[in-house]
């Protein structure tokens, strides 16, 4: 039986596609959006009908019926906590993400877009580890303020998908290893991942800094930021993620034009990739405590994982805990499509998304 789906992964400045029959993939694009488009828009939400237009018209260009689509996968979004694997996107799930996100964040349009082309072909559309998956354990969620818990929003679908690959590529079972995975990209998050579970993490607020975003700052030096008048709360939130990190010091968030500047002799763009690097293996120490140091291997993905430079740091301090494996650049749409494909095939169940359901799980 031949399954076609579309998968579909908005980020902030573009939205991928593929088109996968079965595991074969059969078309794949990035589209990018203008940042002078996208500065029209006042909420992400409202980015849906451009989006959702461009998606349909690169099907169109490239000849591929949209009557001929078996299912449709979006990245899931910021969710309440929800589980791992796939989730029948319903309209409970479109009502939060359209009104009430967690987080403003591109992702939140992977299931509305997903849903809207499915809708009227008859056909389910389907979320896949979204970046709520939420297994933190209870020791996990204290933050330090009573009412303040930590939850964990990641980059899930990659970190999984590449936790059961190497598991795979070493004939070993995901449910049975200890892997702490490192996902470098516009964003960077660590996750430790105990027996199968994602069990704990390093959000891309409470470790390293990313090329956009300013990771874990001084709390009381931000307190006072956001109470001197000079920023308003959009500015704030632009300075943490958007505008922090390597783009705060370097004004690029393009890894590569770091380097070479560095090989252009730039003394400070060399500073500032050496402590990306350190506070990367940082958060890795950190959650190898975890698991008692009983690290299986540590991975380190997403597109910086190119950097020769950056693992061999990273890899430099943290090799004492465990092997370390790089494994550059992301899945995303091939983890999207073929965990739909385990749907259609009954291999996976879709879970159904009710947040009474997720309240009292
Ligand atoms: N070959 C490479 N060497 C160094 N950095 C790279 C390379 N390829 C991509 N990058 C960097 O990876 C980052 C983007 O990673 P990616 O996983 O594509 O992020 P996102 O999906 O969050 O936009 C950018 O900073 C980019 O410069
Ligand atoms: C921290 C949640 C995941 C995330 O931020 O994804 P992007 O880096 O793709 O924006």
């Amino acid at each position: 039986m031949n399954y076609r789906i579309l998968a579909i992964n908005p980020g902030s400045t573009s939205t991928k596609i593929a088109v996968y029959d079965n595991e074969e993939q059969i078309l794949v694009k990035g589209i990018d959006h203008l940042a002078s488009d996208l500065e029209k828009y006042n909420r992400i939400q409202d980015q849906f009908d451009m989006r959702k237009e461009e998606v349909l018209k690169v099907l169109n260009e490239n000849n591929i019926e949209i009557n001929s689509l078996s299912a449709v996968v979006g990245r899931g979004g910021l969710l309440p906590p929800v589980k791992s694997g796939a989730y029948l996107v319903n309209n409970e799930m479109i009502d939060r993400l359209k009104n009430r996100p967690v987080v403003e964040h591109a992702s939140n349009l992977g299931a509305i877009i997903s849903y809207e082309i499915a809708k009227p072909l008859g056909i389910n559309a389907y979320i896949y580890d979204s970046v709520a998956v939420d297994e933190l354990t209870d020791v996990a969620r204290l933050s330090g303020i009573k009412g303040m818990d930590r939850t964990s929003l990641s980059h899930a679908l990659n970190s999984r998908a590449m936790a059961i690959k190497f598991a795979k590529n070493n004939n070993k079972k995901y449910s049975d290893l200890n892997l702490i995975v490192a996902h470098l990209g516009g964003g960077i998050t660590v996750s430790v991942h105990e027996k199968g579970r994602m069990v704990d993490i390093v959000s891309d607020d409470e470790g390293s800094f990313s090329p956009e975003r300013a990771g874990r700052v001084p709390c009381k030096k931000l307190i006072d930021n956001c109470f001197s008048g000079k920023y308003t709360h959009k500015e704030m939130l632009k300075m943490i993620r958007g505008k922090g990190g390597i783009v705060s010091y370097l004004n690029t968030v393009d890894l590569r034009e770091v380097e070479s500047m560095i090989n252009d002799g730039n003394e400070d763009a060399k500073l500032v990739h050496e402590a990306m690097a350190y506070q990367v293996s940082k958060s890795i120490g950190e959650l190898a405590t975890v698991v008692e140091g009983k690290v299986d291997a540590i991975v380190i993905t997403g597109g910086i994982a190119h950097s020769k430079v950056m693992t061999n740091n990273i890899k430099k301090r943290v090799e004492f805990i465990s092997h370390v494996e790089i494994m550059p650049g992301e899945n995303e749409l091939e983890s999207l499509s073929f965990g739909a494909l385990r749907v259609l095939t009954g291999e996976e169940n879709a879970r159904e998304y009710s947040e009474e359901v997720l309240a009292n799980a």
